[in-house]
């Protein structure tokens, strides 16, 4: 079989990438010396050992971004922009070593993994930009005394949980702001794809990161070696990106500390399609909203809710593109589809197809996991979806989609907010005061209109109901990393002579 990469580039690449727990500028082994494997979902085979950090080493990495905070604090906003800069410059010029990190780690076709490299570097771009541009204020008081000033400053040592979907761009989301704002960091990356982060660690370091400012520590014990740090009082900020359940748990051990906490928790985006849409260019949306990063995204497309006179119609063209994606390992010329991460996620998606069917929904398209090796589900549409299926409540995190019909655009609305989620809404229309309307009706962090992508580093991703708290990326990402500090000053005038006072 022909690859895009031979077995010895794959195999030269692991044994250049860093494998061990970075702490305090030191690679090391975990304190016990285990270690764990990672492996091919698309084979199911190992491809590399990780140290294994045990709360020891959690803690160790906390004292390094502790003792490193009051001089990273200090450095001059330029330094930490030029900083930033460099390691984009560096991962760019790396593209190609990322970007096979991350198919072979996660699965995704080459293509896709450059598409995130770019996305991921994108963050350290845009936050090399934002460091020197944070300022405060100097404000009259409304009674005109008392003089107000207003100054930002680092929140202070940060702890990063990251998920496996997107290895580097969800670090690069936290990391690059952190930088800018003068954050120090331990990040604890998904224990089924450590190898990018460590990777960009070592990248950050080439940057001219100063020891202790990015700590690393991988881990198959992620609660055991967490835990305690969210309970130790140096630690004043967690972010996190993964599954709700998780994020509600971590919110709650968040509150003995009461720590700064933002939350990327999970979705169950709708994709909305009107009577008076573009048709063929909804479905191109809908290929994308559902199949980027197969399906295993927080802002998949999970729900196809789609106007009666157009839903046959729509559904035999989502069946047709999606039938022509070719599933394969993500090194594989030709591969658009890759693997799911594991055995878990396919036994998870074939849940809840099966009980679908069971409820009465019909297979358009695929409907089964691919037999052989790997971990790979074909592209699936479902259609005459009924209501309470499970399919439309929780997130498939796999390349299904169920379509579902309605009538008038209140039906829509309701549908479309008939979920705890709310963190991304497609919805395609010609008429633009209809989706205005939608903006301002769907419970929502996010509204993709008439296209079927709205990330992008320089906009704030995030959700509201239990999709999360906080904004990632923008201008808004950086303040997730700095407080605010108000300085009351006397009015400068109250003790001067007449003289002075008239002045005023
Ligand atoms: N909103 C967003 O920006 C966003 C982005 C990517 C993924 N996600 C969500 O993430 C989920 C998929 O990712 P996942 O399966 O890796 O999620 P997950 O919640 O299982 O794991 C995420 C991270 O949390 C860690 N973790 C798990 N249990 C923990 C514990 N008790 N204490 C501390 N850390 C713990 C894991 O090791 C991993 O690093 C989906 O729900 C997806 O929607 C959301
Ligand atoms: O999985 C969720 C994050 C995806 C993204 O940033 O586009």
């Amino acid at each position: 079989m022909t690859t895009l990469v031979t077995p010895d580039a794959e195999d030269a690449l692991l044994a250049r990438t860093p494998t061990g727990l970075l702490v305090g500028g030191r690679w090391r082994e975990a304190e016990d010396g285990t270690r764990f494997d990672v492996v091919d979902p698309s084979r199911g085979t190992v491809l590399a050992t990780v140290a294994d950090a045990r709360p020891a080493d959690g803690h160790r990495a906390l004292t390094a971004a502790h003792a490193a905070q009051a001089s990273w604090g200090r450095t001059p906003a330029r330094e930490r922009a030029e900083i930033l800069r460099r390691a984009f410059e560096l991962v760019t010029a790396r593209a190609d070593d990322f970007a096979l990190l991350m198919t072979l780690e996660m699965g995704k076709p080459l293509a896709e993994s450059h598409g995130e490299v770019a996305y991921g570097a994108e963050f350290l771009r845009w936050f090399s930009e934002e460091a020197p541009r944070v300022s405060g204020s100097y404000a009259t008081a409304p009674d005109g005394r008392n003089r107000l000033l207003v100054t930002k400053r680092p929140v202070g040592p940060c702890l990063f949980i990251t998920p496996w979907n997107f290895p580097l761009a969800m670090a690069t989301r936290k990391i690059a702001p952190a930088v800018a704002a003068g954050c120090t960091m331990v990040l604890k990356p998904a224990e089924l794809t450590p190898l990018t982060a460590l990777l960009l660690a070592e990248v950050m370091a080439e940057a001219g990161l100063p020891d202790g400012v990015l700590n690393v520590v991988p881990t198959t014990d992620p609660g055991g070696v967490t835990g305690p740090l969210l309970r130790d009082d140096r630690l004043r900020k967690l972010s996190f990106t993964g599954s709700t359940p998780v994020g509600r748990r971590l919110i709650a051990d968040s509150a003995d500390q009461v720590l700064r906490v933002s939350m990327e928790l999970g979705g169950n985006a709708p994709f909305v399609v009107f009577e008076d849409a573009d048709l063929e260019a909804a479905v191109e949306g809908a290929v994308t909203a559902k199949l980027r990063n197969g399906g295993e995204a927080c802002v998949a497309a999970n729900r196809f809710l789609v106007h009666r006179s157009l839903a046959v119609e729509f559904g035999e063209r989502l069946a047709e593109r999606m039938g022509g994606y070719t599933v394969g390992r993500g090194t594989e010329p030709g591969t658009r589809l890759g693997p799911l991460i594991n055995e878990a996620a396919v036994a998870k998606v074939r849940r809840l197809v099966d009980g679908a069917v069971a409820d009465g929904a019909r297979i358009a398209l695929g409907g089964r996991p691919v037999e052989g090796p790997g971990y790979f589900y074909a592209p699936t549409v479902v259609t005459d979806v009924p209501p309470g299926a499970a399919i439309l409540d929780e997130e498939v995190f796999g390349p299904v989609a169920p379509v579902i019909t309605f009538d008038t655009e209140d039906e829509a609305v309701r549908l479309a907010n008939d979920t705890p989620f709310g963190l991304v809404c497609f919805v395609y229309t010609r008429d633009f005061d209809r989706g205005l309307r939608m903006a301002e009706r769907l419970e929502t962090g996010m509204l993709g209109l008439n296209t079927g992508v709205v990330s992008n580093p320089a906009a704030p991703f995030g959700g509201v109901k239990q999709s999360g708290l906080g904004r990632e990326g923008g201008r808004e990402g950086i303040e997730e990393y700095l407080e605010t500090c108000y300085v009351g000053i006397a009015d400068p005038f109250a003790h001067t002579t007449a003289a002075g006072q008239e002045a005023r």
